[in-house]
């Protein structure tokens, strides 16, 4: 049963607190909640609506047909007499993000709930997924916030600690939830630790998300786990993951312009190639700047070959040691930025950054692994890699040297993969995160 958009002065919002996260402790894996109940609450919400539209007054209901798994103003519908112009309004987009109570999401959620990312005449339902009973309350906290901000195109928000519950029919999944790692942590133990969670995300995602939905994983090391999580969801395209590597991008961007001495708008082309660690490849060989070569702008070579790359491929542990935590804002601000770039066409001869699966590339980087490379789009959520781009010895070199820690992270996760044992992880020193130096 299709669910009626409003209009943004009346908005019969739902908030779910999903059942299980009220209980005490409960096991992650649990049997996915049948849709029959999610319908059931729709359908309770558009008769109240017709109700209120036929008496031509605000229904204003609490508590709607006895539900007691609702919040505040999620639990309240309005009258729909502006029903008219909902009716240019697109379907629902239904959005999980996992970490929703971290700090990213705390910048992330408010630009997608205000149409920022998928558009002003895009309404959306979130779907907030943490990792335990404690950080339930958290959720609770943030749906709040969520509540008072008045978002009109913000239709239902559901809070969860199952995955298999939260990414019920979900055509987006945005995976930042992931552990720090802590004092004296092993880089295997990191990549084990996090590694469970996106296996067992990528399983719930195979068992319950809409057939075609599109994952970013933002929670590090993003290109293992997205890996990890794809490997997971054998019946969802290994296209639709990505690894975030766009504030890379941006972050390469900065560097050029500043040095250049123009505004950020002026760089176009630029790809960061591999991982998202301090073996990235920031490729100022096909950047451009105001549709010129990069190296015709900027003669510095030893700047472009030495600094440069140092910058980009450190900036994440720069800003650590300045600010004491890690990028969370222009994180944020990628985020929104690597989904635009996918629902929006590509602008002629430009591309975008995008840690993607490699099976097919036409680079001759090793297939099997989730690589940073240039990708288009024609907007519909779907990309393709770019073909003419040269790559030179620089580059390759490089590009080979993120290849081999990739191939490294993957020798670590196979048990988690299907392919092998734990005991086989031997990551070299060079495997850090941007933050970590
Ligand atoms: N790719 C990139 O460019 C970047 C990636 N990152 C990475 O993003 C991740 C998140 O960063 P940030 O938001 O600052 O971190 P925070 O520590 O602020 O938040 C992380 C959140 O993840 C939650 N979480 C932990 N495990 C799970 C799980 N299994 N399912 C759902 N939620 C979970 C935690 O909640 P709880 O209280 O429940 O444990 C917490 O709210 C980190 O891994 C970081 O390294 C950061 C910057 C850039
Ligand atoms: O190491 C971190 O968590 C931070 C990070 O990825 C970055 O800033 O690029």
């Amino acid at each position: 049963m299709a669910f009626m958009a409003p209009s943004s002065s009346s908005r019969p919002l739902q908030f779910h607190e999903h059942a299980s996260a009220r209980r005490a402790a409960p096991a992650l894996l649990r049997r996915p909640r049948s849709r029959w109940r999610r319908n059931q609450l729709v359908c309770s919400l558009e008769a109240t609506n017709r109700q209120a539209v036929q008496e031509e007054r605000p229904a204003a209901v609490n508590g709607v047909a006895g539900r007691t798994d609702c919040y505040g103003v999620f639990c309240t519908t309005y009258d729909l007499r502006a029903d008219e112009e909902t009716k240019a309004w697109k379907k629902v987009v239904s959005v999980a993000v996992s970490g929703a109570a971290g700090m990213i999401s705390n910048h992330l959620l408010f630009k997608l709930a205000s149409g920022q990312v998928f558009g002003p005449d895009q309404p959306i339902a979130l779907k907030l997924l943490g990792s335990s009973q404690r950080s339930f309350q958290k959720l609770e906290g943030v749906a709040m916030e969520l509540e008072d901000s008045l978002y009109p195109l913000l239709r239902e928000v559901s809070i969860g600690i199952d995955p298999y519950e939260v990414f019920q029919d979900v055509e987006w999944a945005l995976l930042i939830g992931a552990k720090p790692q802590g004092p004296g942590m092993e880089r295997a133990d990191l990549l084990n630790i996090n590694g469970q969670i996106f296996a067992q995300q990528g399983k719930a995602l195979n068992a319950v998300a809409s057939r075609n939905v599109k994952v970013l994983v933002v929670g590090n090391p993003c290109n293992t786990n997205a890996l990890i999580c794809l490997k997971n969801a054998p019946e969802i395209p290994s296209k639709n993951f990505h690894a975030l590597t766009r504030l890379d991008e941006n972050r390469a961007k900065c560097q050029l312009a500043l040095k250049a001495s123009v505004f950020y708008d002026k760089i176009s082309n630029m790809t960061i190639w591999g991982n998202h660690s301090t073996t990235q490849v920031p490729d100022f060989v096909n950047a451009r700047i105001d549709g010129k070569p990069a190296r015709q702008v900027i003669r510095d070579t030893k700047w472009l070959h030495e600094e440069f790359t140092k910058t980009v491929q450190k900036r994440g542990g720069e800003l650590i040691q300045k600010r004491g935590r890690s990028s969370a804002p222009s994180t944020a601000v990628s985020i929104v930025d690597a989904i635009r770039s996918l629902v929006n066409p590509t602008p002629e001869g430009d591309w975008f950054s995008s840690g993607v699966y490699t099976n097919g590339n036409p680079y001759g980087i090793a297939e099997d692994i989730v690589f940073s490379m240039p990708c288009r789009s024609k907007g519909d959520g779907d990309y393709e890699l770019v073909t003419d781009v040269t790559i030179d010895d620089f580059l390759w070199e490089r590009i080979k040297k993120s290849e081999a820690e990739l191939l490294a992270e993957k020798r670590c996760v196979g048990h988690l993969i299907g392919e092998g044992e734990e005991e086989l992880c031997e990551v070299t020193e060079d495997t850090m995160l941007p933050g970590e130096q």
